[in-house]
C-alpha cells in the first residue's frame, strides 16, 4: 500500500517532509560503488570496462567488440517492423520540429558609449549520450538525447546503452542512426559514464554527457561533472498525478503506474481534493498490478515511494507540487490550463485528461530527460541549450575606452589589481596624446 495522507491531520507536514527527503537515487552505497567504478575505469581503461561489463551485464566482450560495427548495425535493424519504424519516424519528426524552434539567435549592438557588445552560440564537439538499457530499453531516449544535440550542431555524438545478457534493441540501433548518431558503444551503469568522460583505449573522451539512467548513473554523473559538463540529474521516474473526481480513476491509476513501471524507485504521487476518489485510484492501482506484466517493479515502486494525498483544495494542490517539483506533472482537473499557470516547479506538465503522461515519453515534441529527485526546482528538461554554449564579445572603439576605461581604472585599483588598472591606463594615455 501506499502511503495516504491528508493535509488536515495532525501529523501531515512530518509525513510530507519525509516523503519529500525519501532517498531513492543518491544513498552513500550507490555513491560508493560509483566512485570505486570511475577509479577503476581511469586507472584501467578498457579492462575494467569489460570486467564490469561481464559483471553487471552478463556480458564477455573484448576491447574491438565494445562498439557496435556499421554492419552489424545494418544487419540488426533489418528486424524492425514497418509499423516500429514509422513510429519511430513519426517521434524522430515531431521531436525534431519542437527542439528547432528552441534554438537561440546570436546578438550583437552597439551600446550608449559606442562599445560593440554581443554573445555567440556555438556547439560543444563532442557528446557522450546515455541511453538506459537495464530494466527496460529506450529507443525513445535516443531520440530524446539526439536529435536536440544534431539541431544544436554537435559535431561528435557518442552514444552508450547497456545490452544485459548481450541482447541489443534493434529499435535502439536504428534510433541512432535515424538520428545521425556516430558512435554507438554496447556498455552502461558508471562504467560507461566514465569511459565517456575520461576515454578508454577504444572511446574518445567526450565534451557533455547527457542522457537519464537508474541511481548508479545519476551518481555517476554527479562525479564527472567538472571533468565534463552534465546536462542535469535524470534519475528514476517520477509522476505527480493532480485529480478532481470527475476522473475516470482506472486511468488516472495507468498514470502512475506508467511512471511506477519503470524502476522500483521510482516514484508516483496522487493528489486530490476528494478522499473517496484517492481511495477509489489506489483500488483501481491494484486491480491493475494483479495482471501488469511489470507488476514486481511497479508493485515495489507504488509501495515503497508512492502516495495518496488529500487536500483541501486545488490551491493546495499546487503549493505541494511546487514544494515536490515534480519531474511529470499531470493535471486531470476541470480548468487544467489555470491550475497550471499556479505551478512553477516541474520538469514537464501535461494540462487536461486527455494528455497522459506516456505521450510526452514518445511523441508529444517536448523532450521526456527531465529533472528527477526534487532537481526541477534548479534545473529544465534536456534541450538543444544542453548542447550549446555562448560565448561574449566586446569591441571597444577610442570613444568607448575613453567613456567607460576610467572607470575600470579605478575599479582595479580598488581590488589592488595593479596590471588589470595599468592595461586600461596605458591605452588612455596614449589616446590623451
Ligand atoms: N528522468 C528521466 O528523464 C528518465 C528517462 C528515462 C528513464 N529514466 C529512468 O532511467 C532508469 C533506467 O534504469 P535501468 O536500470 O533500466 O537502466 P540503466 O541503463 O540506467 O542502468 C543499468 C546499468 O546499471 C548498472 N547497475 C545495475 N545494478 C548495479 C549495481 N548493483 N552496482 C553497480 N551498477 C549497477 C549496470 O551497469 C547496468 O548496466 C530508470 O530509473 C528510469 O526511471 C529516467
Ligand atoms: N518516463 C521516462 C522519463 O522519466 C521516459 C520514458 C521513455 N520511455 C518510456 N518512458
Ligand atoms: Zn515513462
Amino acid at each position: 500500500m501506499p502511503q495516504f495522507l491528508d493535509t488536515t491531520d495532525a501529523g501531515f507536514e512530518d509525513a510530507f517532509v519525509a516523503l519529500l527527503g525519501m532517498k531513492r537515487e543518491d544513498s552513500p552505497d550507490v555513491d560508493a560503488v560509483v566512485a570505486d567504478i570511475i577509479a577503476d575505469v581511469r586507472k584501467r581503461g578498457d579492462a575494467a570496462v569489460l570486467e564490469l561489463t561481464a559483471k553487471f551485464d552478463r556480458m564477455e566482450l573484448t576491447a574491438d567488440k565494445l562498439r557496435f560495427s556499421e554492419a552489424e548495425i545494418e544487419e540488426i535493424i533489418q528486424q524492425v517492423s514497418d509499423e516500429e519504424r514509422a513510429a519511430l519516424e513519426l517521434a524522430a519528426e515531431r521531436i525534431r520540429a519542437y527542439h528547432e524552434r528552441q534554438m537561440p539567435e546570436d546578438a550583437r549592438w552597439e551600446d550608449a558609449a559606442g562599445a560593440s557588445l554581443g554573445w555567440r552560440w556555438s556547439a560543444v564537439s563532442a557528446a557522450g549520450l546515455y541511453v538506459p538499457g537495464g530494466l527496460a530499453s529506450y529507443p525513445s531516449s535516443v531520440l530524446m538525447n539526439a536529435i536536440p544535440a544534431k539541431v544544436a550542431g554537435v559535431e561528435r555524438l557518442a552514444i552508450v546503452v547497456p545490452t544485459p545478457d548481450g541482447v541489443a534493441n534493434p529499435l535502439v540501433l536504428l534510433a541512432a542512426k535515424i538520428a545521425g548518431v556516430d558512435e554507438v558503444y554496447r556498455i552502461g551503469g558508471a562504467q560507461a559514464v566514465a569511459a565517456l568522460a575520461y576515454g578508454t583505449e577504444t572511446i574518445a573522451p567526450v565534451d557533455k554527457i547527457t542522457g537519464p539512467g537508474n541511481a548508479f548513473v545519476a551518481a555517476a554523473k554527479r562525479r564527472v561533472f567538472g571533468k565534463v559538463g552534465i546536462d542535469m540529474i535524470a534519475g528514476p521516474s517520477e509522476i505527480l498525478v493532480i485529480a478532481d473526481k470527475h476522473n475516470d480513476p482506472d486511468w488516472i491509476a495507468l498514470d502512475l503506474m506508467s511512471q511506477a513501471e519503470h524502476d522500483e524507485s521510482a516514484q508516483s504521487i496522487l493528489i486530490t481534493d476528494d478522499g473517496d476518489f484517492g481511495r477509489a485510484v489506489a483500488d483501481a492501482v491494484d486491480k491493475r498490478l494483479e495482471t501488469l506484466e511489470r507488476r514486481a517493479i511497479a508493485g515495489a515502486s507504488w509501495r515503497d515511494f508512492g502516495a495518496v494525498i488529500t487536500v483541501k483544495d486545488m490551491e493546495e494542490a499546487a503549493a505541494l507540487s511546487d514544494r515536490i517539483a515534480p519531474e511529470h506533472l499531470e493535471l486531470c482537473v476541470e480548468d487544467a490550463d489555470a491550475l497550471s499557470e499556479k505551478v512553477t516547479h516541474a520538469g514537464a506538465i501535461f494540462i487536461g485528461g486527455w494528455t497522459p503522461e506516456a505521450i510526452g515519453d514518445y511523441v508529444g515534441g517536448p523532450n521526456h530527460v527531465l529533472p528527477t529527485a526534487r532537481s526541477a526546482r534548479f534545473s529544465s528538461g534536456l534541450s538543444v541549450m544542453d548542447f550549446l554554449k555562448r560565448t561574449t564579445l566586446a569591441r571597444m572603439t577610442p570613444d568607448a575606452l575613453r567613456a567607460i576605461g576610467p572607470a575600470a581604472e579605478r575599479l582595479a585599483k580598488s581590488e589592488s589589481l595593479e596590471a588589470h588598472g595599468l592595461s586600461v591606463r596605458a591605452r588612455l594615455d596614449k589616446l590623451n596624446g
